[in-house]
């Protein structure tokens, strides 16, 4: 199938020289383990992640992931989208090597991940922080503890998790909630209570599969100004999504799956083929005035980076 391409290599190119520069003034570090001097080098200095030809088939007929290439540099904020079985939890769990794939090479930050054994898995993840549409939160633990836990399992001091405890929480605006369980609290609260494990950590690559999928469009906004403040402390941020409002108010890069496969790769992108960005695309080629520049602008700071949502 064919690959629709807004972007030109020029454009392309451009954004990963800006990613790179991001990533060297907010001093991202590498992910994979290992100390910087001694991990392997990515194909392109800015590389987290690298998926060359990679395809994982369930069974003969059932392709969950078929023959995908694209690389996310340092800083990047990338949408999947795609049909419902198009393949995007599949890449997930490729990346965060819950399954091998049958053929292809992922490079996360250099390392080739079908060389982590088995036992190493759990240092690889160490430097992902995931959200998952279901928040799959310790369901006994408080709030504090939930995100505490995530800090201990990484060998972190008891000074450390009560300095960085409560410095995530005040990010993620749960401050009032510390001693609160899981089932007290909403769902856009207990997705929050989720970002903010994920982010304990800092992870340099951060990985959310449907992270609004129970969510209400309001507290939809505030996972996405969190996603967003975490994008632009230097994280490269991965989100699966069939959220349409959320994809098309942020407008970053776009990949959409259809059976598997990569149909669209778009450097702004919106949710659906043939979208708006196309023709503002056209509209700037031409020397024209956006069609519709409320939509397509990218969200300015004042959008989504406001302190409201910080207590
Ligand atoms: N464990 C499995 N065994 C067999 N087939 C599977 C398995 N997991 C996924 N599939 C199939 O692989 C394809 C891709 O599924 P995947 O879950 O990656 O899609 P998705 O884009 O994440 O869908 P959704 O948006 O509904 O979560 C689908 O055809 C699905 O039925």
């Amino acid at each position: 199938m064919a690959v629709s391409r807004s972007t030109t290599d020029r454009q392309r190119a451009a954004a990963a020289r800006q990613a790179a520069a991001a990533a060297r003034t907010t001093g991202t570090h590498p992910v994979a383990g290992g100390a910087p001097t001694s991990a392997p080098r990515p194909s392109h200095p800015s590389a987290v992640i690298e998926f060359r030809g990679v395809t994982k088939a369930y069974d003969n007929t059932t392709a969950g992931v078929h023959d995908a290439t694209f690389t996310v540099h340092r800083g990047e904020f990338l949408f999947l989208v795609g049909q419902t079985g198009a393949g995007k939890s599949t890449l997930m769990k490729l990346l965060l090597k819950e399954m091998e794939p049958d053929s292809g090479v992922i490079r996360v930050a250099g390392r080739d991940l079908s060389e982590i054994t088995h036992k190493k898995v759990p240092y690889y993840r160490r430097n992902l922080g995931v959200v998952f549409q279901d928040f799959k939160l310790l369901p006994n633990r408080t709030v504090y503890d939930n995100v505490a836990y995530a800090l201990q399992v990484t060998g972190a001091s008891r000074k450390q998790i009560r300095r960085q405890v409560p410095d995530i929480l005040r990010l993620t605006g749960l401050s009032t909630k510390l001693h609160n369980y899981p089932h007290q609290l909403s769902g856009g609260e207990q997705q929050r209570v989720s970002v903010a494990r994920a982010f304990v950590n800092h992870p340099p690559l951060l990985l959310a599969d449907e992270p609004t999928g129970n969510l209400d469009p309001d507290t939809t906004i505030g996972i996405m100004q969190l996603l967003y403040r975490i994008n632009k402390a230097g994280t490269t941020v991965v989100v699966a999504t069939h959220d349409e409002g959320m994809v098309n108010r942020m407008r970053r890069r776009v990949i959409e799956l259809q059976g598997g496969q990569i149909v669209r790769d778009e450097v702004a992108g919106g949710y659906g083929r043939d979208s708006e960005s196309t023709a503002e695309f056209g509209a700037l080629m031409r020397g024209e005035p956006s069609p519709t520049p409320q939509r397509l602008r990218q969200p300015s700071e004042a959008d989504l980076f406001d302190d409201a949502f910080a207590d």
